[in-house]
């Protein structure tokens, strides 16, 4: 976290996404660092998450008159109209990067008018952040809770009456990924953060584990998926509590059948499903009511060696065929990685791990400056590919280095 008294802005020689995440990591406590980037064991997906962009090239088509191009998605989305077909993934624990936290990003992304999702384990509440992104914050992530439905019962209606208008269902984390980097690191959450949405004190202290990295006298509540019973200094907020005797539990039996029927029994709220990656799961989904489909691999935090989003994207759309909305998240980092996925078929993409470099550099400012920065390389891109508006973006633009190879001399080229 920028530790300035001014307000921090972001420097003139940061020009990219890239740039700002090298910014980030000279302040950002190794801790925080290890959390944000782990991924599940070697990291081969976290990896494939930010090359499979690269694997698609785009055949631009000129003088259209691009003068003026119009950003906006295609459909509404959440029955509201964004500026930009991008919104923010909900990812745990914000204030790790700065002290405003969610609440910084939901002010960004409402100033910039793009949606945002809240993690269940966010450090301010459901009805903070709500105060802080009004009508941007639309979604409230939810992991059911093993034994406890009736705190998911009472987040749904906190979120029914605060005005959110979706749940958002992850369910790629029957159990947390396997993540060696953190246990190593023995990652904690330092003392004074707190997991606000649940009154009662899950991942209160342990006794052990000083964190020495948050210059404070942290105790720690950890979350790593831990398979060694003897650490209890590396353990999911659910394993951590559960260890204290006072449970916070992923339920690993969720299933479609009995979970998707529980939640539409107990909310108005729209429901989407976070972490498709099988066009079957996208249709049972469907068939269980689900408002819209998340195409995504938690970032590579979950199962590794498991497929990009944008690579099984095409199936997924073709087997939605336009039901409900399909959206995608993981590594995207430039304005031209939007384009692809909406060539591929995405109505809308979603980002993580980059807020949090805007949040450890500047603060809401550094959130804005991250949207800003996707939105200006997005609208060139259209100008130089040729596309007015959003519609225009077909899946001809695009090709892959051995498609183009085998297309040599045929068809129109
Ligand atoms: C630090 C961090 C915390 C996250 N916490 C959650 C969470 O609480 N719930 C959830 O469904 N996804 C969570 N995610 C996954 C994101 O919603 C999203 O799928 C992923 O970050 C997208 O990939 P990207 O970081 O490459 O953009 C988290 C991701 C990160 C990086
Ligand atoms: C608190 C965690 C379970 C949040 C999460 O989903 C993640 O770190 O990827």
């Amino acid at each position: 976290m920028n530790g300035n008294s001014t307000p921090p802005t972001i420097p003139r020689e940061i020009l990219s996404l890239k740039d700002l995440e090298a910014k980030c990591l000279e302040t950002m406590a190794p801790m925080v660092r290890d959390y944000l980037y782990d991924g599940a064991e070697e990291g081969h997906t976290i990896r494939e998450n930010l090359e499979v962009w690269d694997r698609w090239l785009v055949i631009p088509r000129m003088m259209r008159d691009t003068s003026n191009v119009n950003l906006t998605p295609r459909t509404h989305q959440f029955n509201q109209s964004w500026s930009l077909p991008l919104g923010i993934a909900p990812s745990a624990m914000q204030q790790l990067a700065h002290p405003s936290g969610e609440k910084a990003t939901a002010a960004a992304a409402r100033s910039m008018n793009i949606p945002f999702g809240l993690s269940t384990f966010s450090n301010y509440t459901i009805e903070e952040v709500k105060d802080a992104g009004r009508d941007s914050v639309v979604g409230l992530q939810m992991y059911l809770l093993e034994g406890r439905r009736d705190l998911n019962i009472e987040l749904m209606r906190r979120a029914e009456a605060a005005g959110y208008k979706a749940i958002v269902l992850t369910v790629d984390s029957p159990v947390p990924g396997n993540r060696p980097g953190l246990i190593k690191s023995n990652f904690v959450m330092p003392k004074h953060m707190k997991f606000r949405n649940f009154s009662e004190d899950f991942g209160g202290p342990l006794d052990q584990a000083q964190d020495t990295q948050f210059n404070d006298d942290s105790t720690t509540v950890a979350i790593a998926n831990d398979t060694n019973p003897d650490s209890a200094a590396a353990r999911t907020p659910e394993q951590t509590t559960k260890s204290r005797g006072n449970q916070l539990i992923v339920d690993s039996s969720i299933n479609w059948e009995r979970d998707m029927t529980w939640l539409r029994e107990n909310t108005s709220l729209e429901i989407w499903v976070k972490g498709i990656l099988h066009p079957l799961d996208a249709e049972e989904a469907i068939a269980y009511g689900a408002s819209g489909i998340m195409v995504s691999n938690h970032g590579g935090r979950q199962l590794d060696t498991c497929v990009s989003a944008l690579d099984v994207l095409p199936a997924i759309v073709k087997q939605v065929n336009g039901r409900v909305p399909v959206h995608l998240d993981g590594g995207i980092r430039r304005g031209g990685d939007i384009f692809k996925a909406l060539a591929l078929g995405a109505d809308f993409v979603w980002i993580g791990r980059p807020v949090w470099w805007g949040l450890e550099v500047a603060g809401e400012e550094g959130v804005r400056w991250v949207i800003q920065t996707l939105k200006r390389e997005f609208e060139v891109v259209m100008k130089l590919m040729g596309c007015r508006h959003v519609g225009e973006i077909k899946r001809e633009m695009m090709v892959t280095k051995s498609g183009l190879l085998s297309m040599g001399g045929s068809g129109v080229f």
